[in-house]
This record gives structure tokens, sequence and C-alpha cells, in this order.
């Protein structure tokens, strides 16, 4: 990983206006290498925004994100994103691209040679248990399932194998059956990649299952932040009614705790 620097994200007393109006305020947090950092809130409490701001997306009205240590306003904007790559809900795939054009979108954009991309998005196909990939490398987007399309927007946003992933409620959409699945297939990928994920979501079954830490956004703040079981013994407000959503506060703790004794 680039510099000494064990964040890869940084918040430095960042908010963030549009016409007068205050979008999210006083952000002071950091995300460490390698882990999944879960933005959790309610609709329209300022997760996406959040995350926009981490990829440029967004410039801080006031105060500095710094991404790998240096501030986002002074990364060349297109070598910020190869670092970055980004899975949102309802997948964001090119509906008169095949499969294979595009999950090589990226390293094509990034002149790669024909041969490399093929491999690559082979490999990486099966990464996400589209297999065999040959069945799925020429058909087009609506030829696929909404779990299969949701698995291509994370092989796309992993092609040119970028340190940080941010993952913008990607398996919203989804039954809640695939929506598990995924959920495993995705803890089994970052033991596998180690990346930096952050991940946003509104399902705190879902923070629970994914997050080494939760961060939770209130009102364009962040109210809590800290690990799974951190966030349980939490006496926030907004936190406690999260928590009583919870559907069976055993299991949630039993696999809390089982992850952060294997992290
Ligand atoms: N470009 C914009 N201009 C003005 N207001 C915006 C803009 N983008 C978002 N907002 C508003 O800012 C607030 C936070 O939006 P944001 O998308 O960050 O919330 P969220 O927590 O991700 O919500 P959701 O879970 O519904 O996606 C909302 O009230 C939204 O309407």
């Amino acid at each position: 990983m680039s510099r000494e620097n064990e964040n890869a994200v940084e918040f430095f007393d960042v908010s963030f206006r549009v016409n007068r109006r205050t979008l999210v305020s006083n952000l002071n947090f950091k995300i460490h290498q390698g882990e999944t950092l879960v933005l959790l809130g309610r609709s329209g409490s300022g997760k996406t925004t959040t995350m926009k701001l981490i990829n440029h997306l967004y410039v801080p009205t006031t105060g500095e994100v710094l991404v790998e240590g240096q501030p986002t306003t002074r990364w060349d904007p297109i070598a910020l994103r190869r670092r970055i790559g980004y899975a949102i809900q309802g997948y964001g795939l090119f509906p008169h691209f095949t499969i294979a054009e595009n999950v090589g979108l990226v390293p094509s954009l990034l002149n790669w040679e024909r041969d490399r991309i093929q491999a690559r998005v082979v490999e990486l196909l099966e990464l996400v248990g589209l297999d065999p990939p040959g069945q799925f490398l020429h058909r087009y987007p609506r030829q696929l399932s909404g779990g299969q399309r949701q698995r291509v927007g994370v092989a796309r946003a992993l092609a040119a194998d970028p340190p940080i992933m941010l993952m913008d409620e990607p398996f919203g959409a989804l039954d809640p059956i695939t929506r598990l699945e995924l959920q495993q297939e995705f803890c089994r990928l970052q033991q596998q990649l180690g990346k930096t994920v952050v991940f946003v979501t509104h399902d705190i079954q879902e923070a629970f299952i994914l997050a080494s830490r939760i961060g939770l956004m209130h009102g364009g703040k962040m109210v809590a932040l800290g690990t799974p079981a951190e966030f349980l013994e939490s006496e926030d407000p907004e936190a406690r009614a999260f928590i009583s959503c919870l559907r069976s506060l055993e299991d949630v703790e039993a696999s809390a705790f089982a992850r952060e004794s294997q992290g």
C-alpha cells in the first residue's frame, strides 16, 4: 500500500453545503486500510454525500478529505478514481455493452492490451461467482438476473484492482435470499482481497454482517462510530433506534464478537 499511512481515508472537519443547505457537517473520522467501514443511517442522513466526498464527486465546503494522505483537491482526478472502485445500487451497467465490455471498461480506458483485459474479465467473473464465465461474457445486462447484474457491478468496480472500494447500497434491490448470498460472498471476497471498503446501507442486519466498524449518520453528522460490539453499547438515541430493529440481538452479538475475534 502507498505511504506509511495506515489510514486510507481521513475526514478533517468536513462540511458540504449546496445552495445554502448543509448536507453533511463536522465530519471527523478515519478509515483504516483494509477495513470495511459501513455507513449506516436513515434515508437522507448523508451517507451517499459522505461517500461522494471521498472520490471527489463532491468537494468539501470546509475541511479536508485525505485519500492515502493527500487531500482530494490535490489529487489528479483520474489518478484518484483509479485508486477507488465504485459500485452502486441499480448496478450502473451500460445496457448496450456486453458483460465483458462492462467489466473491461476501466482496463480499456487505461489502455490495457486486449488479451490482458480478456483474462482479467474472466478472472473477475469467476471471483464474483459468475461461473463459468463463458456463459456470461457475451450477454447483455438485461439478459441477467438482478443478483447476477449486481455481481457484474462488483466485478466492474474491482477491474483495475483499486485499493479502495466504495459500495453504495449495492445489494439494496435484491430479494432477501440473494442478498444474504451476496453478503456472504462479500465477506469471502473481502478476506481474500483485503481492500479498504466503505459500504453504505440503511439495513442494520447488513451492517452487522459486513462491518469491521459501523459509522452511524444522522442529520448529516456521524453520531456513532465503532466496532459492531461497541455499536451495541452506544447510548446515542439514533443508535438505540437502529439497535431496536435488529432481528435477534443474540445472533448479531454472536456474529459481531466472532468477527472481532477473527480480526
Ligand atoms: N446535489 C444535491 N443538492 C441538494 N440536496 C442534495 C443533493 N444530494 C443530496 N441532497 C440532499 O441531501 C440529503 C442527504 O442525501 P444523501 O444522498 O447523502 O442521503 P443518504 O443517507 O445516502 O440517503 P439514501 O439512503 O436515501 O440514499 C438529502 O436530504 C438529499 O435530499
